[in-house]
């Protein structure tokens, strides 16, 4: 029987509503874990476990970190996918009767978490919600605690889609209804999301949540989002920005697939930045530029006005090269305002985060001078829409030290001036320690001691000091002693004290009122959080638009026409980020031609030569060209294009179990049965990962499906040269090939797109490329030389080559009667399958046989 500490039973009671988190107990300077988290949390962060009685027959499991180096502790637990509740001692211990009372303060967990080394300043840190509105449809919300930006989506599809969005967007945490919450568990779990349950939804603030045109169906999410923040976080959420909604209508899709094998914002090798189109064009000079590069990377729009506007202001910024360069500079000094602001939100800004802050406003008339002084119209435009807040500043300047320190209760945040008391606590102060200075000089003289000096510690306050050596010229009866050191003594003189009593009476005093003041003004800075929101996403606007311009410097860029149609014409195109990578070599150019009469190519062309980059580079243009930014081509006429689907590379889906070819047929439905005729799609050797009948059949059905159904612009490519007869049947495909030539006996790739279908494969050639052990390619050799001689062969004699199969197949729609002579075969089947082995004589057995001769026509 257990009969706990009043302590322990303190803890099991908050623990008992935190089952699911790690608890951090406050206990004096330490934060301790007991039971069941003890053993856990000392595994994981290979602490020592100790334990401690506590009332029971076995001692209690226990661990423990130090307070002030909690926090990286904490940040493991959260980067592991786990809570962590933290409960902090709520009164003073040595004011309480009994146990000391204690209460969880915050819960951390993995969407919540918005300091520390994990945290990169140029990435969003969504925690999000979801909640199903109809069978296949979801609503759901996603929200920067560090910033305050929230968006809503309404996204028709299955759960599976809606995690693989969700994913896109690196969202670690998901706050669902329970109900939902069994469904995702295994999904969330297998895409490394962890779910949080949330229940109530508060009506919080309506009109502050939806001031945009939210439609009814995202309210739900977005207020059960925000309950479950206010629940846990237990603090001011002043800074939570209106969630936008996401009108799919206007922006570009890119599904999840698409993102990762297009490596947008991270390379397929290796996971990070490098390689992807982000890094290329990421030269934004501020943490907030970056992150809204990244979102306009997620979203490109779909809306032609829009976009035309962002390639205005960036073809005025490209034209005002100085000015440009006046502008980033001045924008380095501009700091995180979006995280700032949040932290003002929390009451957790420091005196030095508002000195950030107030530099930062300083730079923002310079930065509108200087697009005034372009007299580019949509420079002015972007000029004007800079609020410069100049109230907020005013008071920033007026009450903020040039040099705030880090820390909110040392003093030097207030500026002198500011408050008549904290003026007069600061004179006493300064007056004191002027006299006392005096008195060491006048002490000196008196002794004639000339090492005399007058120190002060905190536990005897101020003393005079004299070495034993020169002890005997002072004059002893003014002094008492104090201290006793090796080498010297230690005095005290009752004027000595009085002063002591008036510098620390008005140096305490005057921290208390600094620190209040300062808690003051930061929550006066509050009531001007969505005005420096607004500003936030202007600058980090401007940020991008330079960013663009910079890049078409770098790396001759052009900017695209849009119009209405569906033409899309792309001249010497190219792969800016494979180009950027090649090193020296030089990088091939290529036009991509597709119109309402051709707007499918078939691609055919050797392994390696070049195939999926040019089908990447295509969709690659269309996206940078939509985001506002020019392309990588010399010349690019593009519609608007409503959806991106591309089905390239093995891109494995191990984690949830399913095989490659599989994760490609669920790619290629979810494309099919999204795509418009404004739709991009990119099928790369779709149907290799099963027997070449079944996946030339796919891959063909779907080319025709595609072509008569969608007619969306489509480029597809194959190893199946077999395809290419298409050309005959289907009127708007048109056959391109990767072009290679064979020089002494290896193989050259050429990286040109050319018209018509690729005459040979060379993929001997590129497994000796990849040195292949020459044992193995001499006999592929021998091998390919065989099949081509029956191949030949047959095509002199009977039916069935390749390409008459492939007729075949096409036409078996109109030729039901064809299909017919199938049954026979299977007659014979049947008929081996049935015969009685032990019961037929040898001569039965060889009648048997020649009947089965008979019907296969022999
Ligand atoms: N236009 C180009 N100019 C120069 N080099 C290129 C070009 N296109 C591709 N390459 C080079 O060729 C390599 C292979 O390209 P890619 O992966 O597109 O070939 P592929 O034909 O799709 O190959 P596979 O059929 O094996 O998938 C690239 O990594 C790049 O280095």
């Amino acid at each position: 029987m257990n009969n706990y500490t009043p302590m322990i039973q303190q803890y099991l009671q908050v623990k008992s509503e935190y089952a699911d988190a790690f608890l951090f107990f406050r206990l004096g300077d330490f934060y301790e874990l007991f039971f069941e988290d003890a053993i856990r949390a000392s595994q994981i962060l290979e602490i020592t476990l100790t334990s401690r009685a506590g009332g029971s027959v076995e001692r209690i499991p226990m661990c423990g970190v130090p307070h002030h180096a909690a926090q990286n502790y904490i940040e493991t637990l959260i980067q592991k996918g786990y809570r962590v509740a933290i409960c902090e001692q709520t009164e003073d211990p040595k004011q309480a009767i009994g146990v000391v009372k204690r209460e969880v303060v915050r819960l951390i967990t993995p969407g919540t978490i918005i300091e520390g080394k994990n945290m990169d300043g140029k990435t969003n840190h969504f925690i999000a919600s979801a909640e199903e509105i109809d069978e296949n449809c979801y609503a759901y919300a996603y929200l920067d605690l560090s910033t305050g930006e929230g968006t809503s989506v309404i996204l028709t599809g299955t759960e599976k889609n809606l995690i693989q969005e969700l994913q896109a967007l690196s969202i670690r945490e998901l706050v669902v209804p329970e109900q939902l919450f069994v469904l995702l568990s295994d999904l969330a779990e297998a895409h490394s999301i962890l779910l949080s349950i949330e229940e109530t939804k508060l009506e919080l603030n309506t009109n502050k949540l939806f001031v945009e045109q939210n439609p009814i169906d995202v309210h739900g999410v977005c207020h059960r989002l925000v309950t479950y923040l206010h629940r846990t976080q237990k603090r001011s959420l002043d800074h939570i920005q209106p969630f936008k909604f996401q009108e799919r209508e206007e922006l570009l899709t890119i599904d999840f697939h698409s993102k990762r094998n297009l490596e947008l914002v991270q390379s397929i090798r290796g996971g990070d930045q490098k390689g992807s189109l982000y890094w290329l064009l990421d030269e934004t000079m501020t943490a907030m530029g970056g992150r809204k590069l990244k979102q306009w990377l997620h979203q490109p729009l779909a809306n032609r006005t829009k976009i035309e506007e962002r390639l205005e202001i960036v073809t005025e910024m490209l034209e005002a090269y100085f000015i440009r360069a006046d502008i980033r500079e001045t924008l380095k000094e501009v700091y995180d305002l979006e995280r700032l602001i949040g932290r003002i939100s929390f009451g957790t800004a420091s005196g030095r985060d508002l000195s950030q802050l107030r530099q930062s406003l300083i730079q923002i008339p310079l930065i509108k001078e200087k697009l005034k002084e372009s007299a580019k119209p949509a420079l002015i435009k972007a000029a004007n829409n800079l609020d410069e807040c100049l109230e907020l500043l005013n008071m920033l300047k007026e009450a903020i030290s040039d040099h705030p320190p880090l820390s909110v209760k040392e003093g030097d945040i207030i500026r002198d001036g500011f408050h008549a008391r904290l003026d007069e606590l600061r004179y006493a102060k300064k007056n004191g320690k002027d006299w006392i200075s005096a008195l060491e000089l006048k002490e000196r003289e008196r002794t004639g001691i000339k090492g005399l000096k007058i120190g002060y510690n905190r536990i005897f306050g101020y003393y005079i000091e004299i070495t034993k050596s020169n002890i005997h010229l002072a004059d002893l009866t003014r002094y008492e002693r104090k201290q006793t050191l090796a080498n010297a003594e230690r005095y005290i003189t009752d004027e000595l004290k009085e002063k002591e009593s008036l510098i620390l009476t008005a140096e305490e005093e005057s921290l208390v009122l600094e620190y209040s003041l300062f808690v003051d003004v930061r929550e006066q800075v509050k009531q001007y959080i969505p005005q420096v929101q607004k500003l936030a996403a202007k600058v980090s606007e401007l940020d991008v638009f330079s960013s663009f311009a910079e890049v078409t410097d770098h790396y001759r860029l052009t900017k695209p026409t849009f119009h209405d149609g569906l033409d899309l014409t792309i001249v010497n195109g190219r792969h800016p980020v494979v180009e950027k990578m090649m090193n020296k070599q030089h990088y091939v150019p290529n036009d991509c031609v597709l119109s309402s009469e051709e707007n499918m190519l078939l691609i055919t062309g050797p392994n390696m030569s070049g195939k999926s980059t040019f089908m990447r580079q295509v969709a690659i243009t269309v996206i940078m060209g939509q985001m506002g930014c020019y392309v990588p081509a010399e010349k690019a006429l593009l519609p608007v294009t409503d959806q991106i689907f591309t089905r390239i590379g093995a891109a494995d889906d191990l984690a949830a179990g399913q095989s490659t070819f599989m994760v490609e047929m669920l790619e290629s439905t979810y494309a099919i049965t999204h795509a418009t005729e404004r739709s991009l799609l990119l099928f790369d050797e779709i149907g290799r990962g099963t027997s070449t009948y079944d996946g030339m059949a796919l891959a063909q059905a779907m080319m025709e499906y595609i072509h008569t159904e969608i007619r969306a612009n489509t480029l597809f490519s194959t190893h199946y040269h077999e395809l290419t007869q298409l050309e005959k049947h289907l009127d708007k495909l048109r056959n391109v090939h990767v072009a290679a030539i064979e020089q002494n006996g290896k193989v050259v790739f050429l990286h040109k797109v050319k018209s018509g279908p690729a005459d040979k494969s060379y993929g001997i050639h590129v497994a000796e490329l990849a040195q292949l052990p020459e044992p193995i390619i001499v006999r592929a050799r021998e091998i390919l030389q065989e099949l081509e001689t029956v191949k030949e062969h047959e095509s002199k004699g009977k039916q069935s080559t390749v390409n008459e199969q492939l007729t075949f197949f096409q036409e078996s729609k109109k030729q039901p009667e064809e299909i017919k002579k199938e049954p026979i075969t299977d007659g014979v089947l049947s008929s081996i399958r049935e015969i009685d082995i032990t019961g037929t004589t040898p001569m039965k057995a060889l009648q048997f046989l020649y009947e089965l001769q008979q019907k296969i026509g022999k």
